[in-house]
């Protein structure tokens, strides 16, 4: 039987960001304006000796003074650092934890220098690396330690394997388990630092670099050196394994032209340089806008270097950024822009949590239809290069030749393409989920400023409330705006894909060996369908994890209704689902679940609804209908028939029931272009367009609303719809009457309507304890907890959806697909 673990609790904290200026180099002849006062403030003098007193005592000076958590004058070595900032959060990654370390600054102001060192001064890289195995070394348990590593460079947005002696590309590929993860990167077992070192030393000797105008050794390319650590926990919790990541990154400076005075591909790589260092500072700057205006689009997927450290600017990571500056006057303007990034980073939050070994099921069924066909596609290699080898000794070879290289270039053009239409997807994906938040809060916005209107408060309550109704406006339009530009793109991208095959096609059709060309096409046509199926595969996962948090916030409600786990093993005892290794620490302790009440009010504090990116009461729960509609719209011969049905019956049982349970705060589910629900029309993810007009046609219920990135957006139009007529499961009653007698919720007549719904589609708590896809892994109860289903079978066929926010408008009621 599978069994489920619950995600270990996350913490919310904030990126600890120092900076550290360098002394001046032997080169540099100008003046020192750099001070740093109390380990703490950053002072950058005006650097114009010549302003007259009159202007300066006027307040028109450019000097600047900036506060953060650390600062480093020139004095300080590189272990101050260390020892200061990053020496705690590495002791995390041994206990579990995930960790960034990156440095940021303008080039020749001392990243490499503070990352790597030298002899005398061991930079971070080599300290951290130490402090690991040390930590190991002391450990007195009888854990089981294992330490890879691994050491890749981003150069003019290609990522290269730097413990390889000669790289191809790598790929990026979401993982729901560990984030972003490249495809192909080699990680090596390593025993000691010294290896480690050893492995540093050769990356860095293959890193490319130039010597600048500012900078004798300038890297070109942004390092990045992720040490894992796998921990293996014995005794009572051997089935545990704690996986912590660190990642230490070595940015390339930004730069100005005029400055480095290089030309040619020197000048093209500051040029890719500064175009994903700005895609940093642009990630930066909405996420500090975050914080201060609630959700703004990040455009993580602007450049490979985003994507890597996605995780370290906003996921599961305890992030340092070490901002380097020169002291140089003739740096004053890279110092204050990195100073004022720097600033800006402060305000961002990541959330840690214990990275806790799990064994997911369904991921591993997609990893193994990818496995397949990786070997069909060896096999089909095979059968090709002997086909290259017979052709090799005709007299046609020529021709074959120039065909076969000339389906190469298309092939990789073709590759290419559908990789570029997965991020477009996904970009616009995010940017759906992001506007789909900032629409919910317009909407909790207008009604509070009608309450508030009605009541007749003091004006300046309205006022605060229509300031910033106007800043998600803002934010939305911004975002639409953004919408529009990637369906643009992915329009393009999608003629573009129409015109490399029909090109293939000619090819195959000129060219007079047609077996062996068919063989090559197919093989090609394999390819993509693998990456196909990993794409799918991340959306799949991305599910699993929306899943997976709704999971851990119906435990967190149950907990929070004052249930303890006597009741609650007693309840699930009772519809006999077992819930193993109870002993090990919860997931959400009990002083945790005491705090989760407020005690002025008795009422539940607000929980992070992860689908929304904000606060609901702990009552505002995600339900999903989980059905028998899964992994066979896998299945070739389904994509087209099936796939697009599957995925509405799916949407249409979403919903999200708010914590006043009234059918005006349901949330809607809005989406807008339709390539989502219409799966795939054609070989790579299909033409938009179609699919929704085969959906009007199965639906003629749902309505069409007109979005901002395509044709339509889909709605059901009714409230009061059935709910249908899935499975009444005990479990999900005995539940709901729990959730429904609890003392901490107040039952209204309108909740009362929706709870004679809401059994009637018995589907949907089932969606949460019944047939989960978690059922069939780790990841509901906690590192020790594990839930046992007695009725498996539904949950083996999960769609592979896309996720919340590509959902269409759906309310509460909505279209049942089984009537
Ligand atoms: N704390 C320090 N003490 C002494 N010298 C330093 C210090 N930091 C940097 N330097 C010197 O400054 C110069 C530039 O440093 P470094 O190469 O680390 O810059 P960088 O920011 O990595 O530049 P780029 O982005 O061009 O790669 C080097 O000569 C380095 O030795």
């Amino acid at each position: 039987m599978p069994s489920i673990r619950a995600p270990a609790a996350k913490k919310t904290t904030t990126l600890t960001v120092a900076v550290k200026c360098r002394p001046l180099t032997e080169r540099e002849r100008g003046r020192d304006i750099v001070r740093v006062i109390d380990n703490k403030e950053v002072v950058v003098l005006d650097p114009d000796l010549s302003k007259d007193y009159l202007v300066r005592i006027q307040n028109r000076t450019k000097e600047k003074k900036y506060c953060f958590d650390h600062a480093f004058g020139p004095n300080r070595t590189n272990v101050d650092v260390y020892k200061k900032c990053i020496s705690s959060v590495i002791a995390g990654v041994v206990q579990g934890l995930n960790a960034t370390v990156f440095a940021y600054g303008s080039t020749g102001s001392g990243k490499t220098y503070t990352m790597v060192g030298t002899r005398d001064d061991p930079g971070l890289m080599v300290l951290s690396l130490h402090t690991i195995f040390d930590l190991i070394k002391s450990n007195k348990s009888s854990d089981e330690f294992e330490v890879t590593c691994s050491y890749l460079e981003v150069y003019n947005e290609v990522i290269y394997d730097l413990l390889e002696k000669s790289s191809g590309h790598l790929e990026l590929r979401e993982d729901p388990e560990q984030g972003i993860i490249v495809a192909g990167l080699r990680c090596i077992k390593v025993h000691s630092a010294d290896k480690i070192l050893e492995l540093l030393n050769l990356g860095n000797g293959r890193r490319k670099t130039e010597s600048t105008e500012v900078n004798a050794t300038s890297s070109r390319s942004h390092a990045v050196l992720e040490i894992t650590v796998k921990r293996k926990q014995r005794n009572k919790y051997r089935n545990q394994v704690l996986r912590g990541k660190l990642a230490l990154v070595d940015l390339a400076g930004s730069e100005r032209a005029s400055e480095t005075n290089s030309g040619g591909q020197k000048l093209r790589d500051g040029a890719n340089i500064n175009r994903s260092l700005l895609a940093l500072a642009n990630c930066i700057n909405a996420l500090g806008k975050q914080q201060k205006k609630g959700l703004a689009y990040v455009p993580y997927r602007n450049s490979k270097l985003t994507r890597i450290l996605k995780d370290g600017l906003s996921g599961n990571s305890q992030t340092v950024m070490v901002a380097t500056v020169s002291p140089e006057d003739s740096q004053y303007h890279h110092t204050v822009n990195t100073l004022k990034y720097a600033d800006r980073a402060k305000e961002i939050k990541t959330h840690i949590q214990k990275n806790i070994g799990t064994v997911d099921t369904h991921v591993s069924d997609y990893q193994r239809m990818i496995d397949s066909l990786q070997i069909e596609v060896g096999r089909l290699n095979k059968e090709l290069a002997a086909k290259e080898s017979q052709l090799s000794v005709k007299p046609v070879e020529k021709a074959a030749d120039d065909e076969l290289s000339w389906l190469n270039i298309l092939s990789h053009e073709i590759s290419e393409n559908v990789q570029e239409r997965i991020n477009l997807q996904k970009a616009l994906f995010e940017l759906e989920e992001t506007n789909l938040c900032n629409r919910t809060e317009l909407q909790h916005l207008d009604d509070a400023i009608a309450k508030q209107q009605a009541i007749g408060t003091d004006g300046a309550v309205v006022d605060a409330l229509r300031a910033r109704r106007q800043v998600i406006l803002d934010n939305i339009r911004d975002n639409d705006e953004a919408g529009v530009n990637y369906q643009k793109e992915i329009e393009a991208n999608e003629r573009h894909r129409c015109e490399l095959q029909d090109m293939i096609e000619e090819a195959i059709s000129n060219n007079g060996n047609k077996t062996y060309l068919r063989i090559l096409s197919q093989y090609r046509i394999l390819g993509m369908t693998n990456t196909e199926l990993q794409f799918e595969m991340a959306m799949r996962d991305q599910v699993i994890h929306n899943q997976r948090e709704s999971l851990r916030n119906m435990w967190n409600l149950l907990m929070g209704l004052g249930l303890d786990e006597r009741q609650i093993l007693d309840l699930a005892a009772k519809q006999g689902i077992t819930i193993e290794d109870w002993t090990v620490t919860p997931y959400l302790g009990l002083s945790d679940r005491k705090q989760s009440l407020s005690p002025a009010s008795g009422r539940l504090e607000p929980l992070d609804c992860p689908y929304m990116g904000q606060s609901f009461l702990k009552t505002s729960c995600i339900f999903q209908h989980c059905q028998d509609f899964g992994s066979r719209s896998f299945s070739r011969e389904h994509w087209d028939s099936a796939s697009t049905f599957c995925r509405e019956e799916h949407h249409s049982s979403y919903y999200l029931m708010s914590h006043d349970h009234s059918p005006s705060s349901c949330v809607r589910l809005r989406r807008s272009s339709e390539h989502w629900v219409g799966g795939r029309a054609s070989p790579f993810f299909g033409t938009p367009m179609k699919h929704p007009r085969k959906l009007r046609h199965s639906y003629p219920e749902i309505r069409t609303h007109s979005s901002p990135y395509g044709e339509s957006c889909m709605s059901s139009s009714s409230h009061s719809a059935d709910f249908g007529n899935h499975h009444k499961d005990a479990w999900n009653t005995t539940m709901w009457q729990h959730l429904c007698e609890s003392p901490h919720l107040r039952m209204s007549s309108s909740q009362e309507l929706y709870k004679g719904k809401l059994m009637g589609h018995g589907g949907t708590t089932q969606g949460l304890f019944g047939c989960s896809p978690l059922e069939q892994g780790p990841g509901f109860l906690g590192s020790n907890r594990t839930f046992q289903n007695p009725k498996p079978s539904n949950c083996s066929n999960m769609s592979p959806l896309p996720s919340f926010a590509s959902m269409g408008q759906i309310s509460l009621g909505s279209h049942n697909p089984d009537t």
